[in-house]
């Protein structure tokens, strides 16, 4: 049979309607059976799964044995975010800081500091001809893709990538953080040439850079950035390097990490989960949301017109007929999400200098609008918020970074928290994670093949 053929189209469509009906399950029986679904209760409170000291997510304040939604606070190893962002202004190193912190449960000191840093710089180098013979050798047009493959490749690179000691896992972790900025970068370049037909340009990270500043001199044709640019990218990887052990793509590590199995799968399996756009990859699917906007709604000042164009979104009339409004809703945050917050903030000062204010009012009006006509039709009647996921694309075009670096910057960040998770689980040597599902179907007898 030839593909594509109009006799391999009727097949394929003929097996697709198969497919789809087998897979159909009573919506009734999940109630009927108490199913908890994406893993919450009936009142939408995520199941309680497992323990951690990495982050605290708190988007409630329980009074009086009431839980009453709060503005969303998060901890990193105790620490407040809001603190860490104030305490890390001016420094271009807070990111390096926030992993020290995650992964060793407290802030260095400075020669603790010196010695990590000196280490990770040593771990940002890849392997002899990996670039070429990996990262260009087969180009993808996504970078979250460049990521997965180029992380399992790397365990045919390790000597030991089977051992799941704590001492052999931390150094694979902290290899894999290191080389994070410079394998996204370099498959950006790679994505350049191939299908853009630019030049391709690949610089090597310097030491005594930043992660943030070698990753802006590495996705850069003339290697330069300034020092606000350079301030305000580690503090969005301060800001996206963790989230409790219940976000999906942490989960996704807790449950792969706990078969036992190598650093490598479990890390490229939480890039998959990470990549989807009800997760990390909603910041890509905000900016294309906002150009769909921009093409229908040409006056921003008129909220009527506004308020059409989201209430068709929430009743999948268009943008991607997801039924979404991407950047709003959080399964812990209520009334706001702090890294949402500090966003906000950092959209709004760059938006002054970059003169680009008209365009923060009309993120700031979408916002309004979209929280108020999504509460009035939620049935539980909790308040939804802006999520990380909605300034943090205007700010990084306005840093003048491409769209399709926007969630491979939130995996750059976020392994840092999966590898705290991924040892967490490891030192807890915890059970394999293994919930339960009902089978609803009906036990039949096997027949050949002629009598069917
Ligand atoms: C880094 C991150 O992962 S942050 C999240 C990034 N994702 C997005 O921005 C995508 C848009 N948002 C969403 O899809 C959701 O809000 C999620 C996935 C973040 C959280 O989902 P949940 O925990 O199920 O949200 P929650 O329980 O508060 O919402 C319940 C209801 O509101 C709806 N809802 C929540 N957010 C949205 C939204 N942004 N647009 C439309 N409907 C929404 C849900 O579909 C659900 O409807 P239902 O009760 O009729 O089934
Ligand atoms: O906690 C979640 O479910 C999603 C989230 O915000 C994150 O992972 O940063």
């Amino acid at each position: 049979m030839e593909r594509n053929s109009e006799e391999y189209n009727r097949i394929l469509d003929e097996l697709t309607g198969y497919c789809t009906e087998s897979g159909k399950i009573d919506q009734n029986l999940y109630v009927n059976y108490d199913v908890k679904r994406g893993l919450r209760d009936s009142t939408g409170k995520g199941v309680l799964t497992g323990l951690t000291e990495i982050s605290d997510v708190i988007g409630y304040d329980v009074i009086d044995g009431e839980r009453v939604p709060t503005d969303g606070r998060l901890y990193y190893q105790g620490y407040n975010v809001e603190d860490l962002e104030r305490g890390f202004h001016g420094s271009k190193f807070g990111f390096e800081e926030t992993m020290y912190l995650l992964l060793f449960g407290k802030l260095p000191n400075e020669q603790q500091f010196k010695r990590f840093v000196e280490m990770m710089e040593c771990y940002r180098e890849l392997p002899r001809k990996f670039t070429r013979d990996v990262i260009l050798k087969a180009p993808s047009k996504n970078m979250m893709n460049v990521l997965q493959r180029c992380v399992l490749t790397l365990y045919s690179y390790d000597d030991n990538p089977d051992d799941i000691s704590i001492e052999n896992v931390l150094r694979q972790c902290m290899e894999l953080i290191a080389q994070f900025p410079v394998i996204a970068a370099y498959g950006y370049q790679g994505y350049k040439h191939y299908f853009h037909d630019m030049s391709l340009v690949i610089h090597n990270p310097k030491p005594g850079l930043s992660t943030a500043e070698n990753f802006l001199r590495l996705i850069r044709s003339d290697k330069k950035y300034t020092e606000l640019e350079a301030q305000v990218l580690d503090i969005c990887l301060v800001i996206h390097a963790e989230h409790g052990g219940g976000n999906n793509s942490t989960f996704t590590t807790h449950v792969v990490s706990s078969t036992g199995t190598d650093t490598y799968s479990a890390v490229a399996s939480s890039l998959g989960s990470l990549k989807g756009p009800k997760h990390g990859g909603a910041n890509l699917k905000v900016q294309q949301m906002f150009d769909d906007l921009k093409s229908h709604v040409k006056n921003w000042d008129d909220e009527a017109a506004l308020e059409k164009y989201l209430t068709g979104l929430i009743d999948k009339n268009g943008f991607d007929h997801s039924g979404l409004i991407y950047g709003m809703g959080h399964a812990v945050y209520t009334n706001s999400d702090p890294r949402a917050r500090i966003l906000k903030g950092y959209a709004e000062r760059l938006a002054q200098e970059k003169g680009r204010t008209k365009e923060f009012e009309l993120y700031k009006k979408v916002e309004e609008i979209s929280g108020r006509l999504l509460a009035a039709r939620r049935r539980s009647g909790k308040p939804i918020s802006a999520n990380v996921d909605f300034y943090s694309g205007f700010v990084y075009t306005m840093l003048g970074i491409p769209i399709e670096l926007f969630t491979p910057i939130f995996a750059i960040a976020r392994i840092a928290g999966w590898s705290a998770h991924r040892i967490e689980e490891l030192v807890n040597a915890g059970k394999i994670i293994r919930p339960a599902y009902k089978y609803v179907g009906t036990h039949k007898e096997y027949l050949p093949m002629e009598d069917r």
